[in-house]
């Protein structure tokens, strides 16, 4: 973090001021309705758990549970390849889920699949958990050819977006502007 607050804040303001919206926040709103009427066609009469991938899908979980309107029970976790960086790493977990898996419905819920690792990762733990069903929700699918597992995708997906670095709706840039409501790209990036 720069010592210099104004400076920092005017450097993130500038970021985002420059950047191309690539969803607005009309848009995005009209995704989430299209998604979470997929989701309770699917899971409206199993019970579900619902884990909520920290931070990035925090927005996205939000968004969605306002729109479910059958019983559900609400849990996180939190496993990481970027850590505040634009360019991905090693899986880390930092907190497994509490409400145990074993024999539930479960739906996952993140704000982006980029490569995929983070989620195909976490679908793999969630079954190895002894999930009965795992089915995994993301606002944004980003397209490009660099899948970790070729045609992968999210059973519930959003938007569809070009392939450049991308801010708001839960996700960050160096750690900031998150809280967006609609998607932006930075210039350069
Ligand atoms: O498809 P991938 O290439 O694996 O990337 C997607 C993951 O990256 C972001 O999380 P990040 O690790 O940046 O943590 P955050 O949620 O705290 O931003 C995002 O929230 C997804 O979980
Ligand atoms: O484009 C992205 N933006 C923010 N976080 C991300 N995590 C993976 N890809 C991205």
């Amino acid at each position: 973090m720069n010592d210099d607050l104004p400076s920092e804040i005017e450097r993130i303001r500038k970021v985002s001021q420059d950047a191309d919206c690539l969803a607005t926040e009309q848009e995005v709103a009209a995704a989430f309705d299209t998604m979470a009427q997929a989701i309770t066609q699917r899971l409206k009469d199993k019970l579900p758990v619902v884990y909520c991938v920290m931070n990035g899908g925090m927005f996205t979980t939000s968004e969605l549970l306002k729109r479910l309107d059958f019983p559900l029970e609400v849990d996180y976790l939190h496993a990481t390849r970027y850590r505040r960086k634009t360019e991905a790493g090693d899986l880390h977990w930092r907190v497994e889920p509490e409400v145990a898996m074993k024999g539930r419905s479960v739906l996952v819920i993140d704000d982006i699949l980029d490569e995929g690792a983070t989620l195909a990762a976490i679908l793999d733990h969630c079954r190895e958990q002894g999930a009965k069903e795992v089915t995994c929700a993301v606002l944004v699918d980003k397209k490009h050819n660099r899948k970790a597992v070729e045609g992968f995708s999210a059973d519930f997906t959003g938007l569809e977006v070009e392939d450049r670095y991308l801010f708001g709706c839960g996700m960050d840039y160096q750690g900031y502007l998150r809280n967006l409501p609609a998607i932006y790209a930075p210039q350069g990036l």
